[in-house]
């Protein structure tokens, strides 16, 4: 087993459905053989039961491999009056076990600050839940040489307000803007260098959390350019958008990060 252990997090936006679930549970049952990757489905939050259920009545046939669930959002609030929102003690009740926070389609399209992404940040750990830190630059950003500078100012605010060692229970993902949804993905050179960046930002602070946060890649990931992806040295596995709407793609992605 590596280091770190390679995960592939499938996150649905708001796509998907019960069925999906169900077809995707089929097929962990005969392409998931053991704990070498660990598997996360983040569904719209409607479906978050299905899938629990899911994972409860699965638990014989999924024999020992790895499938967890994700939320895709969170509050950054306990509780209150807060009309649509979800916190994270009521995730965790879900039967989640991570959350997505700060996604690009979030900070773009619900203005969501750096601030209020290390705000979401600490309320998921604060309940149980393992945040799963987006990260990514803009196409405008990377043409203008500021691609690092971006990602060190999203990854420091969140930092300072949670202190370095909080990362020891958190998950990276760099998603630049330019490659989500576009069919266009980060090259295996481009992800790996940033990934080297994010890991070496923390640790010059923690040597240890440097070595073992998992940093995963993600943006167009599909069957044909998983491969490279994940046999650079410091992608740990990939968050999924449009692949993992189809049963098939996400578990050759699942099989590909078993053998990176
Ligand atoms: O969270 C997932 C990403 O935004 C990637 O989406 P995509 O695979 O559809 O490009």
């Amino acid at each position: 087993m590596a280091l770190r252990r390679p995960m592939v997090a499938g996150n649905w936006k708001m796509n998907g459905s019960a069925q999906l679930a169900q077809e995707l549970f089929k097929k962990f049952a005969t392409k998931l053989h053991n704990d070498s990757v660990e598997v996360v489905l983040c569904p719209p939050a409607i479906y978050l039961e299905s899938v629990r259920q899911l994972l409860e009545t699965n638990r014989e046939t999924l024999n020992g491999s790895l499938v967890r669930m994700g939320a895709q959002n969170l509050s950054q609030h306990d509780f209150g009056a807060y009309t649509g929102e979800t916190s994270g003690r009521m995730l965790k009740d879900a039967g989640c076990r991570y959350v997505i926070i700060g996604h690009s389609e979030r900070r773009r399209m619900y203005g969501e600050t750096s601030n209020i992404v290390a705000e979401k940040f600490a309320a998921a750990q604060k309940h149980g839940l393992t945040p799963i830190l987006c990260v990514g630059e803009s196409g405008p950003a990377r043409e203008a040489r500021r691609a690092f500078e971006v990602l060190a100012e999203e990854l420091d605010v969140v930092i300072e307000k949670n202190g370095t060692m909080a990362f020891d229970n958190a998950i990276i993902a760099y998603e630049p803007l330019w490659a989500v949804g576009t069919g266009k993905s980060a090259t295996p050179e481009q992800a790996q260098e940033v990934h080297a960046f994010i890991r070496n930002r923390l640790s010059e602070v923690s040597p240890y959390i440097g070595e073992n946060i998992r940093i995963l890649y993600g943006g167009s990931v599909t069957p044909s350019n998983a491969a490279d992806l994940f046999a650079q040295p410091d992608v740990d596995g990939g968050l999924i958008g449009g692949a993992s709407l189809n049963s098939t793609e996400f578990l050759s992605l699942c099989t590909i990060a078993m053998s990176a």
